[in-house]
């Protein structure tokens, strides 16, 4: 019944909650102006939907939630969109002007400069009150939150709580064991952190908390990844400071020395990574008999990487295991994990699901993108993604292996890498660099893919599809985060990759684009080359003049073509070649093939070259797929060659070649190899066999993963990974 009240509170407030989010300035204006159309639309279904029956409340959150949201931010295809110039109002041209001025103003002299600031003061309107945030039902004020933690809170601008933090923190601050379930990005780790908190300086468990010198631990948290438990940690200290509470951090790689003086001195809260506590445990420097709460953040995860064995030592170390409440969050809860819960969690536990049975599983603010790409085309494809859907954010990139990481990263102008052979120290000068904004691109492996929270991350790039659906889940959540929105781009190889199993497994309904074309890029770096020459100071004009008309006499372009070079060049393009469609190859065309026919197999598709092309030509046939309906095979060419291509159809009967604008949908490599066409051994058995043996990858159950234990700081599933 209590859960039905909070999941109640919170389906009442969602709209309310995304609006009063303060660190979200950017979509803010987006959701104010949704809210005002809708507001009557959504009150009245809310409070239609809170009529419903009890049994169905659950399922009313999740519809109000999801309108919201989507009404909130632009589907994908609104994002797609170039920005409307005149959407405030002021039109593109009566922009670049006021830039052009603000240019001018900049190369005034000084006084002149201060005059006119005065001037622009008195204009100034006056600023509008704050909002009363007191009437939200999730208000923070709504909750038995002490004053030093509303002020924190406030201080982050969170005014109100998130529904997965409205939803359970009564349930946590009451006692119960809780497992919790949100997408990414929507707060879980305020929704322990707060309850746990007020429990422990103002609720159940203050009677019994330890104090003084050389306290032992009253709250563990156990987290996968060192930088997570790092983040993990920056928030307890915030917010637990505030509280009189001192939290220390335990992670591998760095020394045991100055982990153990604070473990000596006492703690009130330990956050971790499971092997270093382990390790604590084993020297005799942590007591963890005494402890009232115990959280698995990414629980999933910390087991899968076979942390399963250290994790039920660490558990099993509390005293009395009905005086200590136990906590399990994540944005994947697989069927498995549930088994693990029923273990470690007390069998009263309440369960906070707001995923459920929905077929999305993912997080609903991202566009979920797809793209063709050879592995020898990422490193040149790559950067043009940027450019085109990045906007200007921050963009992580995974990769399978710590190599690729690393290549890539030295590949990309201005990236850097993060995975597990790289020294802690640095990991962490790496991380604290891309959080602030030194550099905006991070190339890593599955160790940044869970829980990670860095501010502006616009786009996510996997450069092949992951392993498991989940991993998928948890990168793409690096963007979209707390009301934002984002892009998340997977490159894929038609005849390697199995797309439908992460489509059926995930719920998302992907994007399929091809690589961005010469006017892809033009169009979304055009605009910012535009800004970059207006805002250079008319005071250039005079001094470049005499060069200027110097070049357009002599160049023998008309002064738009000269500027257009200008442009490319303010934005770094000296030349923008054209891509394949099919590889996202330089200089090749995606070309389709059709007899009138069905093509069954690839091999059927190199007899039909052969009869019309000479070997070499066939030999230089990239990427040859089956198309989705049957129909035909698409293949790339060199460009340089095209036309002997084209003019060999006419030598075959019944055979059309045709360069393609657009890419068909291709059959999956799960089609494929369900009607045995992969490694048919047709003829090209090396192209598609492409050593991987065409028997895809070696997936290991989880029920190996456990038995062999994997072993910690091994990354991932026993291997070197990551
Ligand atoms: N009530 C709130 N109002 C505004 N912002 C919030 C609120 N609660 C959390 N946030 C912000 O939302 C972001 C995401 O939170 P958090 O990292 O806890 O998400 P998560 O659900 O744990 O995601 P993941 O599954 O990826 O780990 C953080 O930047 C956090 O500060």
């Amino acid at each position: 019944m209590h859960e039905v009240e909070c999941f109640h509170k919170a389906k009442r407030s969602w709209a309310h909650c995304t609006r009063a989010c303060a660190p979200l300035p950017r979509k803010q204006e987006k959701i104010s102006l949704f809210s005002l159309l809708h507001l009557p639309w959504l009150l009245f279904l809310s409070f239609n939907l809170t009529l419903l029956p009890i049994p169905k409340t659950r399922i009313t959150i999740t519809i109000t939630i999801t309108i919201t949201i989507t009404a909130s931010y632009p589907n994908s295809s609104q994002q797609s969109q170039p920005p409307d110039p005149d959407c405030d109002g002021v039109s593109g041209k009566q922009k670049m002007a006021k830039k052009r001025k603000a240019s001018d103003i900049e190369a005034m002299p000084m006084e002149e400069k201060a005059d006119h600031k005065k001037k622009k003061k008195k204009k100034k309107p006056p600023m509008p009150p704050e909002p009363e945030e007191d009437h939200l039902p999730n208000a923070v004020s709504n909750f038995r939150i002490s004053d030093p933690l509303r002020a924190k809170l406030k201080d982050k601008g969170i005014q109100s709580l998130f529904p997965i933090q409205a939803i359970t923190f009564d349930t946590v601050l009451d006692g119960s064991d809780l497992v919790g379930r949100a997408r990414t990005g929507q707060g879980k780790t305020l929704a322990f952190v707060l309850p746990i908190l007020e429990s422990i300086t103002n609720g159940p468990a203050k009677a019994s908390r330890k104090t003084g010198y050389g306290r032992t631990p009253t709250v563990l948290v156990l987290l996968p990844t060192r930088e997570l438990a790092c983040q993990v940690h920056a928030d307890f200290d915030f917010y637990g400071g505030a509280m009189g509470l001192s939290s220390c951090c335990l992670y591998g790689g760095a020394p045991y020395q100055a982990q153990e003086v604070k473990l000596k001195r006492g703690v009130d809260i330990v956050i971790g990574t499971p092997g270093r506590i382990k390790d604590h445990i084993e020297r005799g420097n942590i007591d963890l008999s005494q402890l009232k709460f115990r959280v698995l953040d990414e629980a999933d995860e910390m087991l899968r990487m076979g942390f399963v064995e250290d994790v039920e030592l660490i558990l099993g170390k509390v005293e009395n295991v009905n005086k200590v409440q136990t906590l399990l969050f994540s944005a994947t809860l697989p069927d498995w994990v549930k088994h693990i819960a029923a273990k470690f969690l007390k069998p009263d536990k309440k369960t906070a699901d707001l995923v459920g049975n929905t077929k999305m599983k993912a997080s609903t603010n991202v566009r979920h993108i797809i793209l063709p790409c050879t592995g020898s085309a990422r490193s040149q494809l790559i950067p043009d993604i940027i450019r085109c859907y990045s906007s200007g954010g921050r963009t992580i990139i995974f990769t399978e292996t710590k190599e690729s990481a690393s290549q890539l990263a030295g590949m990309l102008p201005g990236a850097r890498a993060l995975h597990g052979d790289i020294q802690q120290a640095q990991r962490e000068i790496t991380l604290s660099g891309f959080r602030s904004g030194k550099f905006m691109t991070l190339v890593a492996t599955n160790v940044a893919a869970r829980g990670l929270d860095i501010n502006d991350v616009q786009l996510i790039i996997q450069c092949e599809p992951p392993r498991d659906v989940e991993a998928y889940i948890h990168r793409s959540g690096r963007t979209g985060r707390a009301g934002n929105t984002g892009v998340a781009v997977m490159l894929y190889d038609p005849k390697r990759s199995n797309i439908s199993k992460i489509e059926r497994e995930s719920g998302v309904k992907f994007e399929h684009i091809s690589a961005p074309q010469p006017d892809d890029i033009a169009k979304a770096v055009g605009g910012k080359a535009a800004e970059m020459i207006v805002e250079v100071s008319d005071s250039v004009i005079p001094a470049f003049k005499a060069a200027a008309e110097d070049l357009l006499n002599s160049s023998g372009l008309s002064v738009v073509e000269l500027l257009a070079k200008a442009l490319a060049k303010a934005v770094g393009y000296t030349e923008i070649k054209q891509r394949s469609l099919l590889t996202s190859m330089e200089n090749y065309v995606t070309l389709l093939l059709e007899i009138g026919r069905p093509i069954f197999t690839p091999s059927f598709a190199y007899g039909v070259l052969r009869r019309f092309l000479p070997e070499e030509k066939v030999e230089a046939v990239k990427g040859l797929s089956l198309t989705a309906d049957g129909n035909g095979v698409v293949f790339d060419v060199p460009a340089e060659d095209l036309d002997t291509y084209l003019s060999g159809q006419e030598n075959a009967a019944n055979v059309s070649l045709e360069v393609l604008k657009a890419l068909p949908r291709l059959q999956q490599r799960e089609q494929q190899s369900r009607w045995g066409r992969f490694g048919d051994g047709g003829g090209r058995g090396n192209r598609f066999s492409g050593g991987r043996g065409g028997g895809g990858r070696n997936i290991r159950f989880l029920n190996d993963r456990f038995s062999n234990g994997g072993g910690r700081g091994r990354g991932n599933w026993g291997g070197k990974r990551w």
